[in-house]
């Protein structure tokens, strides 16, 4: 079953074209990360999928429902933690709880969900107003978790946390998701999309220009693979012969490495690389490859290059 369908949609805020005929699909049960660059559309997008505001077009289904009409019945089996939300100076972190709980009618043991989030009880007790920028996320994901959400939407959900806190984060959707919760997660954090997710959307200027895995997504980009070839010695005719075989778009000796190098990026076959340097002499002592980085995936899908292809 699909846990947010969306379909279509789009939204203008005047002149400006936020979520340009998006259409997007989150299985049951998977954790989806939703990454793009700055201003691409991603809280606009979860916005709608919320129902805070109305797509010019286009329809979105959550938990089977629509979106905009049942939007009080999708936000009683939903978890959210939105961008920007603050917390109420004034109450204490475990009065937000509470008052999480009593609007969910829930009934999970405050203290549990505050040792899950990694908040000290005698933190809770304090006024939300004192506290920092990580101390009040955490208390924010404690409230998305209230009730055993069907479906947890988290924008940003690390900003503000230090390392330790983005990794706890991670270990956290890990669990809601062993627990059957679909997570969809917005970040421009690459590495923690890659350590959770198990698919992606790459949006860019409102458009969805990637949705697959992140292995699919390594697999598409092009810039291929890097090639780290241990050579008995690395000639200016090796680096010729590499940089001439189709496919090459880079070959260059590896100035930091110890060993006799060459590094060689390559769309191509391998083999024939291998083979044009024993063509020019050359003994290949030892090869690995390497796949393109998460960083560069999302370079090629967010970069000018990419409208081309896109
Ligand atoms: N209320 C609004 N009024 C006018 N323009 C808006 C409004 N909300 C968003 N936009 C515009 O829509 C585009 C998409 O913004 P959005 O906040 O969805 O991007 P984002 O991907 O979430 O970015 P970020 O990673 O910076 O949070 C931007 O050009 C933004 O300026």
């Amino acid at each position: 079953m699909e846990s947010i369908a969306i379909d279509g949609v789009s939204k203008r805020f005047g002149d400006v074209v936020a979520v340009d005929d998006l259409s997007l699909t989150v299985e049951s049960g998977e954790v989806f990360g939703f990454l793009g660059p700055n201003g691409a559309g991603k809280s606009t997008t979860i916005n709608m999928v919320l129902d805070f505001i109305t797509p010019t077009a286009g329809e979105i289904s959550v938990l089977g429902m629509d979106a905009q009409t049942e939007s009080k019945a999708v936000r009683k089996r939903i978890g959210v933690l939105p961008e920007g939300y603050h917390t109420y100076d004034r109450l204490t972190g475990r009065q937000h709880l509470e008052f999480a709980l009593e609007s969910k009618g829930a009934n999970d043991d405050p203290d549990a969900l505050l040792d899950r989030v990694g908040l000290d009880p005698e933190d809770a007790d304090r006024k939300a107003g004192g506290y920092s920028k990580g101390m009040a996320q955490r208390l924010l994901l404690a409230m998305a978790l209230v009730g055993e959400p069907d479906l947890l939407i988290l924008d940003e959900p690390t900003t503000g946390l230090d390392p330790n806190g983005a990794r706890e984060m991670r270990e956290l959707v890990r669990e809601e998701a062993d627990r059957g919760a679909t997570v969809f997660f917005s970040s421009h954090i690459l590495g923690q999309v890659e350590a959770v997710c198990d698919r992606v959307g790459i949006v860019r200027d409102g458009h969805l220009v990637a949705e697959d895995t992140i292995e699919g997504l390594r697999d598409s980009v092009s810039g291929g693979e890097t090639l780290r070839i241990e050579l008995d010695r690395v000639t200016d005719d090796a680096v010729a012969a590499a940089q001439a075989v189709d496919g090459v778009t880079n070959a260059e000796r590896d100035a930091a490495s110890t060993t006799q190098t060459l590094v060689v990026s390559t769309t191509g076959s391998k083999t024939d690389v291998l083979s044009a340097l024993e063509g020019a002499g050359r003994t290949v002592e030892d090869f690995s490859t390497e796949e393109a980085s998460l960083e560069e995936v999302f370079r090629s899908y967010t970069t000018e290059r990419a409208e081309v292809t896109a």
